[in-house]
């Protein structure tokens, strides 16, 4: 998918959120779990009632991977119900890879090419030749690590290195690579303040931005310092959305915060 038919979704839409699709098994509805495929029917059931009101989702691999092949063939059904039938819709692989050049080439095709998403989330400490194979795929997305919304965020990504910040220093050197113009960066809800600085350095790209909801970021404070010119911003909620319901009604509860969001946004996008 291309830039501009993100943007063109997110004002048709009104809307600038990612749904983070974290399926842990123990919190679904009892119901679901003597389906065939309890983490397919769940996200499907929430990818049916909040589809109008979202741009992206954003499945976290681990929540597939920690339940072996069954977990992989839900990703794979997931990723392709969504091709399949909401073509408009963004789509991230959260893997947060990055290996070797030929390691992340392999990577890149396992996210790109076999499965279709349009992203994929990646960690910098490797480098630029961890990065390149990601970004040589034309309208797919490479979503680098910037500043995290955890608390390890301040471990590395805020120390200074030359005077300067990691983080900054991430999306500095990131922009000189070969393709950046794919490079999209992780920026956690949780450090809204930093949004100001972070788009002086990138006026443009997209900054996916988790950390709404359960981690308690601000979705306010996030659009203060976080909008672009083109929106730029994909703001993504998980646990706040597909588990606020833990029963019968799970399908309405998750609509329901998902419109919460979607509302406030339209707000914003309103007063633009
Ligand atoms: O890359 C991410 O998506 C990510 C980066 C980050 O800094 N913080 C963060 O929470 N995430 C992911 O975003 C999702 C947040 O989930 P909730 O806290 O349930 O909304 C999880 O899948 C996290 O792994």
């Amino acid at each position: 998918m291309t830039t501009e038919e993100l943007v063109a979704q997110i004002h048709k839409k009104k809307s600038f959120l990612c749904i983070g699709l974290d399926v842990d098994l123990n919190k679904v509805p009892k119901h679901l779990l003597t389906e065939e495929d309890p983490i397919f029917a769940f996200n499907k059931v929430i990818i049916d009632a909040t589809h109008h009101l979202a741009v992206a989702y954003k499945p976290n691999t681990a929540f597939y991977e920690a339940y072996g092949i069954k977990g992989w063939k839900a990703l794979e059904k997931t990723i392709q119900y969504l091709n399949k039938n909401h073509p408009e819709i963004f789509t991230i692989a959260d893997a947060k890879r990055g290996d070797i050049g030929n390691t992340s080439s392999m990577y890149a095709k396992a996210f790109f090419e076999d499965l279709g998403f349009d992203s994929v989330t990646t960690a910098p400490y490797m480098g630029k030749d961890s990065i390149e194979p990601f970004l040589n795929f034309k309208d797919k997305h490479t979503i680098l690590l910037a500043l995290t919304s955890n608390k390890g965020a301040f471990d590395f990504q805020t120390r200074k290195i030359d005077g300067k910040e990691v983080y900054k220093t991430v999306i500095e050197i990131s922009k000189t690579w070969e393709n950046s113009q794919n490079l999209m960066y992780v920026v956690g809800a949780t450090k809204a303040s930093y949004l100001k600085d972070i788009r002086k350095l990138v006026p443009n790209n997209f900054l996916l931005v988790p950390g709404v909801g359960a981690q308690g970021g601000s979705l306010r404070e996030v659009c203060k310092y976080g909008l672009s010119s083109n929106i730029g911003l994909l703001i993504n909620s998980s646990r706040g959305i597909i588990y606020a319901g833990n029963n019968k009604d799970f399908a309405q509860a998750a609509r329901s915060a998902a419109k919460e969001l979607q509302t406030q946004m339209q707000e914003i996008l309103d007063a633009l």
